[in-house]
């Protein structure tokens, strides 16, 4: 065992410390894993992370109604041969993400995202300055409106990388926890 993977505890004692930690590509995927739970649309939820080149993160995102507009009053249908729909008012969890942001800007950042993004959202992050796009699952390609990205983010040099999962990520998070935060062993 190498001499850094031991640790002291207060009492001197020599501890392993745990050595199967989450990468940081499936923290931060996690996070757009996590971020996806507050969306509203009961059809297909998406959820994004951008963090910068220090590993923090400077914003996440979900598809949601804009500010104001109620789910109340603003309809989630789907689209329609006469509608289009939910697809009027929505706001993709990209553009969220890059709006909600929380410094000046997201030049040179990575976002982290559960699906490949449309065109609309692939020109807001091309127009941001965002660097590399790492997604979770491309299955919406074959609609037209995801097309158009690839060949964009291609030519405006923002790296797109499909995420490679390693493992199943649970989170343990319940009432019955309350008394107990359940441990990490593995
Ligand atoms: O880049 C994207 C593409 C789509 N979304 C959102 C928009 C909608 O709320 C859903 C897709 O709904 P469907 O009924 O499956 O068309 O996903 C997004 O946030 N980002
Ligand atoms: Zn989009």
């Amino acid at each position: 065992m190498a001499s850094r993977d031991v640790e002291q505890d207060e009492r001197g004692a020599k501890r392993q410390k745990r050595q199967n930690v989450i990468d940081w590509d499936t923290y931060f995927m996690a996070t757009a894993f996590l971020a996806r739970h507050r969306s509203k649309d009961p059809d297909y939820q998406v959820g994004a992370c951008i963090i910068n080149d220090d590993k923090k993160i400077v914003g996440t995102g979900y598809n949601g109604f804009p500010l104001g507009c109620s789910d109340d009053e603003f309809s989630w249908d789907k689209r329609t041969d006469e509608s289009r729909g939910k697809h009027d008012y929505v706001c993709h969890a990209e553009m969220n993400a890059i709006i909600f942001r929380n410094t000046t800007d997201v030049k040179g950042c990575t976002m982290y995202v559960t699906l490949f993004p449309c065109n609309e959202c692939a020109k807001i992050i091309i127009q941001s300055g965002i660097k590399k796009v790492i997604y979770f699952s491309d299955e919406k390609n074959d609609k037209p409106e995801f097309k158009a990205s690839k060949p964009m983010f291609i030519a405006a040099g923002v790296d797109i990388v499909q995420l490679e999962p390693k493992k199943k990520i649970e989170i343990v998070f319940s009432p019955e926890s309350l008394a107990k935060v359940p441990r990490i062993f593995n």
